[in-house]
């Protein structure tokens, strides 16, 4: 389908800073000003770095994705510029201006639970979005939730994005990359397999992220590391992590975690359980998750009042 495509030129964006670095390419800070005289527009600029990993055509696969999405919850695709000479293209988005969660909640510790709960609302409805139309996004972690204002974070990156056959209701990936292991379920770890649960899974560990204010002393890789032993190295690993999940091990409550004193922060703890079911079929779905999290806001708001 040849999708409406906006083209920049590459003439009028004008580097401004390095945001990041991504799945297949790094991300920049430019503005796009054709006139010239500095009132144009903020954008973040995905550039493919084309490597054995990252090919053109994946990217344009993430391109066509982001394209087609219409949702608050997920970070607005703007165009693509097409860089003149080198066989390669660029992804112009919407640039947020707060940054990930990560940075967000570093800098401002004081947000409460109610809405670490609004956040919590909202990607959880952008997952209700993605899954209404097949996706699995398979890299959901905090690092990848964008802080659009105080009260509205934002889903991005969908390099590891997937389609499921309209014939299953899972995706098996061939070439497992350097995987973000410790926000993935056991069944992706095991047999490279993703599904709408196994973004479930992620979600619980996106939670567990936001409530511990996305505190590296208590980052998902450390908690998991500190249980396996550092002394054990690539490539087991996983094998050591899908072992101590299999035991019943789980990232624990978060402990310098906010209780506010109507939220009992056990009670959302639960749902992050709810999460991690090893069974994937035991897990809640998105919708079911988004109402238990709206719950869980009223009676914040009825406890407030009362
Ligand atoms: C590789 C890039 N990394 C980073 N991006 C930004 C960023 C700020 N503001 C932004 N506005 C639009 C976009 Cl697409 C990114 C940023 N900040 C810190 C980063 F490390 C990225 O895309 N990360 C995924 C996600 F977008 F979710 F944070």
């Amino acid at each position: 389908v040849a999708l409406q495509q906006t083209v920049f030129e590459e003439r009028h964006l004008r580097f401004i800073s390095s945001l990041g670095k991504g799945n297949f390419g790094s991300v920049e800070l430019c503005r796009y000003d054709p006139l010239g005289d500095n009132t144009g527009e903020l954008v973040a600029v995905k550039k493919l770095q084309p490597n054995e990993k990252s090919t053109l055509e994946d990217f344009k696969k993430e391109v066509k994705i982001l394209s087609i999405f219409e949702c608050e919850y997920i970070v607005k695709y703007k165009g693509i510029c097409y860089s003149t000479g080198r066989l390669s293209m660029s992804l112009v988005m919407e640039y947020l201006p707060h940054g990930n969660l990560i940075g967000y909640l570093n800098t401002y510790q004081h947000i409460n639970t109610r809405r670490m709960l609004l956040f919590a609302s909202q990607i959880c409805k952008g997952m209700e979005y993605l899954q209404s139309l097949r996706y699995v996004h398979r890299d959901l972690a905090a690092r990848n939730i964008l802080v659009a204002s105080e009260s509205l974070v934002k889903i991005a990156d969908f390099g590891l994005t997937k389609v499921i056959p309209f014939d299953k209701d899972y995706y098996r990936v061939m070439q497992p990359g350097e995987s973000p292991i410790f926000w993935y379920a056991p069944e992706s770890i095991n047999e490279s397999r993703f599904s709408h649960k196994s973004d479930v899974w992620s979600f619980g560990v996106v939670l567990h992220e936001l409530f511990s204010y996305c505190n590296t002393n208590y980052n998902p890789k450390r908690l998991c590391m500190q249980e396996i032993g550092h002394n054990v190295h690539n490539p087991s690993v996983s094998m050591h992590l899908e072992n101590i999940l299999k035991s019943n091990w789980r990232l624990p409550a978060p402990s310098n975690s906010f209780t506010y004193p109507y939220t009992n922060i056990l009670y959302t703890y639960d749902n992050f359980l709810q999460c991690w079911a090893y069974n994937f079929e035991e897990r809640p779905c998105f919708s079911s998750l988004g109402k238990q999290i709206e719950t869980i806001m009223q009676e914040e708001r009825d406890n407030l009042k009362g």
